[in-house]
C-alpha cells in the first residue's frame, strides 16, 4: 500500500486512447528512476461515456488518488473549464493536455507545445527559423504553430485544405504574437510559399498508416529546407523518407511524441525525464508495433495518433 506522496498514478482520458504509447513511456522512465508509478489509459468510447464526462473522470480521479491525468482528443478543451488554474501557455493556447491533481485542486498545462518546442531545439538545433510553412491547422498543428511562434519565428505561413480553419487559427495566433506575421493559404499557394520557406512543418494525417501518401508535391522541397513531420506512426512516413533522401535536415514525429511525455513526467512526478532514453524506448515500441503489422499484412494497429 501506498499513498499520493510515495507512488504516483496517472491516467490518460480520450477516445481512442487504448493504443496510446504515453502510458509505456512514462512507466518505463519511473522504473528506471527507481519511482513507482502506474499510467492507465481511461478510454471514453471503451467505457461509453461522452467528451462531456471529463469532469466527472477528474472528480473520480481525485478520489480514487491519481496524482495527475493526460487529456487528449476530444477533451482538451472541454477540460478547462473544470480547472482551478491553467498555465498562462495553455491558457493562451486555449488548450489543456496535462492536469496535475495537487491539494484536492486541478492545475492545467500544455506539453504538447513545450514537447514540439523542445524537440525542434534538440532534433533541429541549427535551423533556421525566420520563416516557416506550417501544413495542417488543426489540434495537434495549434499547439505546433504556438511552439514556432514562441521559439522566435518571424513569418509563419499556415496551409490547411480547410480555408476558414487556416484563417480562423492564423488571427489567433497573429494576435498573441503580435511581433510575427501569421499568415493563412490553401495547398495551392504551395508552389509559391516553398521558396520563400526555410523549413517545412507538417501537421496533416496525411503519411499516417491509414493516410499513406506526400502532403505536397516533393518537387517544391530543396536541400537547403530542414523538415519536421509530426506524424510518427510509421515513424519513417514518406515525407520523412524523400526529404532526408534530398539530403534535408529532418525531425520526425516521435521527437514530439517524447517531448509531451517528458514533460508531463516532469510536471506530475517532479523529475526530470531523460528524453534519449525515453525515445530508444518509444522507438522500440514503434519498431515492435511495425514488425507485428508487417506480419498481419502490413496494417499499422489501429493507433488512432
Ligand atoms: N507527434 C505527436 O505527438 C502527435 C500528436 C498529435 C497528433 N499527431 C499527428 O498529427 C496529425 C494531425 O493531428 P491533429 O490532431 O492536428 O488533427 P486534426 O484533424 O485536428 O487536424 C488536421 C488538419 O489537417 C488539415 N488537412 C488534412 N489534409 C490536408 C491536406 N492534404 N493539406 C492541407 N491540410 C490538410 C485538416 O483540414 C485539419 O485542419 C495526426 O494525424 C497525427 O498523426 C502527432
Ligand atoms: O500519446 C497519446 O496518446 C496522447 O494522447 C497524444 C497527445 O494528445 C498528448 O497531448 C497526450 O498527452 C498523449
Amino acid at each position: 500500500m501506498s499513498n499520493r506522496a510515495e507512488s504516483v498514478l496517472v491516467g490518460l482520458i480520450g477516445e481512442g486512447v487504448m493504443p496510446s504509447l504515453t502510458p509505456p513511456m512514462h512507466e518505463r522512465e519511473a522504473d528506471v528512476q527507481g519511482l513507482r508509478l502506474l499510467y492507465r489509459p481511461i478510454d471514453l468510447l471503451e467505457l461509453a461515456l461522452p467528451a462531456a464526462a471529463v469532469g466527472d473522470l477528474l472528480t473520480a480521479a481525485q478520489h480514487m488518488g491519481f496524482n495527475g491525468l493526460n487529456i487528449t482528443h476530444p477533451c482538451k478543451q472541454l477540460v478547462m473549464k473544470h480547472l482551478d488554474e491553467i498555465s498562462d501557455d495553455a491558457a493562451r493556447l486555449g488548450a489543456v493536455n496535462t492536469v496535475l491533481i495537487q491539494d484536492g485542486r486541478y492545475i492545467g498545462h500544455n506539453t504538447d507545445f513545450s514537447g514540439f518546442g523542445s524537440a525542434l531545439a534538440d532534433g533541429l538545433p541549427d535551423a533556421h527559423l525566420d520563416r516557416v510553412v506550417q501544413l495542417g491547422a488543426g489540434g495537434a498543428g495549434s499547439a505546433v504553430a504556438y511552439a514556432l511562434l514562441k521559439a522566435g519565428v518571424k513569418e509563419l505561413d499556415l496551409v490547411d485544405m480547410d480555408a476558414n480553419r487556416a484563417a480562423e487559427r492564423a488571427a489567433e495566433l497573429g494576435e498573441l504574437f503580435p511581433e510575427a506575421s501569421v499568415t493563412p493559404h490553401t495547398p495551392n499557394e504551395l508552389a509559391q510559399l516553398m521558396p520563400r520557406t526555410d523549413g517545412l512543418v507538417h501537421c496533416t494525417p496525411i503519411g499516417m498508416a491509414a493516410h499513406p501518401g506526400l502532403p505536397l508535391d516533393i518537387e517544391l522541397l530543396e536541400p537547403r529546407h530542414w523538415v519536421a513531420d509530426i506524424v510518427y506512426r510509421p515513424i519513417d512516413t514518406q515525407l520523412v523518407r524523400e526529404a532526408r533522401a534530398k539530403g534535408c535536415a529532418v525531425l520526425d514525429g516521435g521527437r514530439m511524441a517524447v517531448g509531451q511525455a517528458a514533460d508531463a513526467f516532469q510536471l506530475i512526478t517532479g523529475r526530470v525525464a531523460d528524453r534519449e532514453r525515453m525515445r530508444a524506448h518509444f522507438l522500440e515500441l514503434i519498431a515492435q508495433e511495425e514488425a507485428a503489422a508487417s506480419l498481419n499484412g502490413g496494417t499499422l494497429a489501429k493507433a488512432a495518433r
